[in-house]
C-alpha cells in the first residue's frame, strides 16, 4: 500500500459534532440550556410550613441585634450568652459563625428542611453578635442589600473590570 492510500484509510469517521454557523444579523442566538442543577432547583416549590410563623417577620433581626448590643454595654458574663462569648474575643465570636455556617451547610446539602431552619436561626443569632462586636449596625447592611436589588449578579461579574479585580486579589462584589 503506497504512502497516500494508508493516510485515507486512517482517516477518522466524520465527526458527528454539529458545527454552529453564524446567524445572521437581527436572528437572536438561542439561550444555552442552563445546567441540571440549576434546573433542579428551579424545579422546588415552595413546601408547607415546616414552623408555625405566627406575626415574625425580619423586624425579629433588628431586635436580636438590640438586645445582643444591649448585653455587650451590661458585659453580664455570669447571665448572657452573647456577654460571654464577646468577652472571649472577636476571633473566637467569628470561629462561632463559622461552626454555624458548616453546620447549615450540612443540613441544607443534606436536604434536611426542619435542620436547615433551625441552623439558619443558630447562623443568624451568631451574624448579630459579629456585627455587635464589630461595631455594625444592621441598616448599613440592609443599605448595601438595598444597593445591590436589581444588579444581577451575572450581570455584574461579567462587568467588572478585570485588571481592578486583579489587583484587589478579590472577586468579591466591590
Ligand atoms: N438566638 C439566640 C441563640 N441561638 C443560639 N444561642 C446559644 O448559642 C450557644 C451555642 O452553643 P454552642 O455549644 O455551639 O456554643 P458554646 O456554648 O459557646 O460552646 P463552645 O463553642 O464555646 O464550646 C448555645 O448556648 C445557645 O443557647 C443563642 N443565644 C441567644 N440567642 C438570642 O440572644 C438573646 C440574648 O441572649 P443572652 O445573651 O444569652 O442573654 C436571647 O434572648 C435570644 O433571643
Amino acid at each position: 500500500m503506497g504512502k497516500e492510500a494508508g493516510k485515507s484509510a486512517k482517516k477518522k469517521p466524520a465527526s458527528k459534532k454539529r458545527t454552529t454557523l453564524p446567524l445572521p444579523a437581527g436572528v437572536p442566538a438561542k439561550a444555552k440550556k442552563p445546567p441540571k442543577t440549576v434546573l433542579k432547583a428551579e424545579s422546588r416549590h415552595l413546601e408547607p410550613l415546616d414552623i408555625r410563623v405566627g406575626a415574625a417577620d425580619a423586624g425579629v433581626l433588628d431586635r436580636l441585634w438590640g438586645t445582643v448590643e444591649a448585653r455587650r454595654l451590661s458585659g453580664d458574663v455570669e447571665n448572657s450568652h452573647s456577654a460571654r462569648l464577646m468577652a472571649r474575643g472577636t476571633a473566637k465570636v467569628a470561629q462561632k459563625l463559622g461552626e454555624e455556617a458548616v453546620e447549615c451547610v450540612i443540613e441544607a446539602t443534606q436536604g434536611h428542611r426542619q435542620g436547615t431552619i433551625l441552623e439558619s436561626a443558630d447562623l443568624l443569632y451568631h451574624l448579630m453578635v459579629v456585627w455587635v462586636d464589630a461595631g455594625i449596625r444592621p441598616e448599613e447592611v440592609w443599605a448595601e442589600l438595598q444597593r445591590r436589588e436589581g444588579i444581577s449578579g451575572i450581570a455584574e461579574k461579567a462587568a467588572r473590570p478585570k485588571g481592578i479585580v486583579r489587583a484587589a486579589k478579590t472577586s468579591k462584589l466591590p
